[in-house]
């Protein structure tokens, strides 16, 4: 199924996020938790994550596979640009559209590590633009995006990121889902702001539970996702009190998630990390609304 006809049914749409597992025993406990999602919640879709290179790109195909066809759900690759001409991308999305897979997430993606620039190979693409481009001329496929309510870190200013996501969308974007945020009020502002500028594709908000205070600052600085100063302030103090924090994170999250489906937010996309827990108790509360 095209996620895009999810959208068109006016339910919120629930999706999961993964990152491939890096062993056959991580990929047998992962098509598990996805079972276990898939009975407790049934999420309209589930995405995997594409690695930054080698052999976890293999599982992130071989896994998005294996939730279409072993567990009869909508699934989504991600797929990036990083080292890959186009002449690869076509034969990677070729073996996907053959499996049946029928969604793709295009990305840029992101510096390897240690490099802080973006830089395109030979015969490859500088953004997920073009990739976009490039797979609408090859494939009848569904194809998300990503945007960034409080900008992309390398975006020179807030008007030109908007610009380029309108290009991106016009390339042949069905939906878009969010950057992950902790502040409802910047997904609202930017929501107003690309609707200003022309841009009408689903926008689905990218919720992020925190469960580890070390490792959402790391990964926040990375991205320029900001924590707004109540929550950083909760969060201190019990910074090494893995139950208090879970507790805490979850309780942020699901005030967000439920004002978000208030507002009439298209569906929820978690970065669940592969882990369930949160997401499970976050849903729950949502669903009971
Ligand atoms: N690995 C994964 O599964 C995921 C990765 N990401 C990350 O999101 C980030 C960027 O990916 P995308 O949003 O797909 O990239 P993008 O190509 O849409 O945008 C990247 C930056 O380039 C600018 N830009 C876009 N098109 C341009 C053009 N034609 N000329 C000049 N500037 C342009 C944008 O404003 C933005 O600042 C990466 O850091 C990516 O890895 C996000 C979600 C999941
Ligand atoms: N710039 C960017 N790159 C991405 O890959 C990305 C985004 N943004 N935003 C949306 C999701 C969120 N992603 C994330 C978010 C957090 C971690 C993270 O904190 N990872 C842990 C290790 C997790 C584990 O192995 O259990 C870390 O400590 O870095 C990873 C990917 C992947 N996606």
């Amino acid at each position: 199924m095209k996620i895009k006809e999810l959208f068109a049914q006016k339910e919120p749409v629930f999706s999961f996020e993964f990152f491939p597992p890096k062993t056959d025993k991580a990929a047998e406990k992962l098509m598990e938790t996805v079972a276990e999602l898939k009975g407790a919640l049934s999420p309209g879709y589930v995405s995997v994550t594409y690695g930054a290179g080698g052999s976890t790109r293999e599982r992130t195909l071989e896994c998005v596979r294996r939730i279409h066809t072993e567990l009869g759900l909508t699934a989504m690759a991600h797929l990036t640009c990083v080292g890959h001409t186009a002449v690869e991308l076509t034969e990677i999305v070729r073996e996907l559209v053959d499996a049946g897979v029928e969604n793709v997430l295009a990305l840029r993606g992101d510096p390897p590590q240690g490099e802080t620039r973006f830089s395109a190979v030979d015969g490859g693409f500088a953004n997920a633009s073009q990739l976009v481009e490039h797979l609408r001329g090859e494939f009848d496929l569904c194809l998300g995006g990503a945007c960034y309510p409080e900008r992309h870190p390398e975006a020179i200013s807030l008007e030109s990121d908007v610009r380029w996501l309108k290009h991106k969308v016009e390339q042949g974007v069905d939906f878009l889902v969010t950057q992950l945020f902790f502040d409802n009020a910047d997904y609202f502002a930017f929501v107003d702001r690309i609707r200003a500028a022309g841009i009408d594709v689903p926008v689905i908000p990218g919720i992020m539970p925190i469960t580890n205070v070390a490792q959402i600052e790391r990964f926040t600085s990375m991205c320029g996702a900001r924590i707004p100063e109540e929550l950083r302030v909760r969060l201190d103090p019990i910074r090494d009190d893995a139950a208090a924090v879970m507790a805490t994170g979850i309780e942020h999250a699901t005030l967000q998630c439920r004002a978000l489906i208030a507002a009439g937010a298209p569906g929820l996309h978690f970065y669940t990390l592969n882990k369930s827990h949160a997401t499970r108790s976050i849903l729950a509360s949502v669903k009971a609304l």
